[in-house]
């Protein structure tokens, strides 16, 4: 359709992908996990058990970066991929390690850790996504890890009954997705999809949006994983 100031064709953009699973995509954003975190009264089994699976997820989405890397055509994609390893690597886990010893979890114990289903299925899926297809295939299954996080951050500080400060166990984690840097990764990120989501066909964004609910559908699993405690 036609741009009303530009007349240039618009295509789709990022916010078509949640708009097309509007009901996966609110459940993964207010998740009783997240609210619980917000709130501050999250079971602490239930964080122990969130911060050990991450441990292995991180990993994994390490590799799914790696592989960003292996699909790319020029240096600008390379880089863009290598900023994501770089980011898990240096920022995702040092928070998390950090975590991980405030909660009494040793290296042992990661070492050591059986990979929940959960964990499996998502991380596999991008994996096996990216393989099969290019590389917009695999930032779609990516971004609602990323995007999701950031978005999580800005609706629980719109919410009235989060605490933020010492007085909530989880300020760390939510501080971390409130930063400008990694808000302003969330925004660049939403960019590169914007720009090639201008160009797919009906066809391609049907495929796309299916990537990217199974993706979101994977992210509320993980969750419940952490209220369950299932392995
Ligand atoms: C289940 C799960 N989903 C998303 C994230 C957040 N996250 C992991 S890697 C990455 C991209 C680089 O920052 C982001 C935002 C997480 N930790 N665990």
């Amino acid at each position: 359709m036609p741009d009303p100031d530009t007349g240039d064709m618009m295509g789709y953009q990022f916010h078509d992908l949640t708009d097309a699973c509007q009901t996966d995509w609110r459940a993964y954003i207010e998740h009783d996990f997240v609210r619980s975190l917000g709130d501050g009264n999250l079971a602490p089994e239930a964080f122990r058990h969130y911060l050990q699976q991450d441990y292995l997820f991180l990993i994994h989405f390490s590799r799914a970066y790696a592989l960003a890397a292996y699909k790319s055509h020029d240096l600008a994609e390379l880089r863009h991929a290598f900023e994501g390893l770089k980011t898990i690597l240096d920022v995702e886990l040092d928070l998390h390690v950090g975590f991980c010893r405030e909660w009494g979890i040793s290296e042992e114990d990661l070492a050591r850790l059986p990979e929940a289903r959960a964990t499996l299925a998502y991380t596999r899926y991008v994996l096996d996504t990216g393989s099969r297809g290019d590389l917009l295939d695999l930032h779609v299954a990516l971004a609602p890890c990323l995007v999701g996080y950031g978005e999580i951050a800005n609706w629980l500080n719109a919410r009235p009954s989060t605490r933020r400060g010492d007085a909530n166990p989880f300020e760390a984690w939510i501080a971390m997705y409130s930063s400008d840097d990694f808000q302003a990764a969330m925004r660049d990120e939403i960019a590169w999809l914007d720009a090639r989501l201008a160009e797919v066909t009906p066809a391609r964004f049907t495929r796309l949006a299916e990537i990217f609910r199974d993706a979101t559908r994977l992210e509320i699993d993980f969750w419940q994983m952490g209220l369950d405690q299932t392995t």
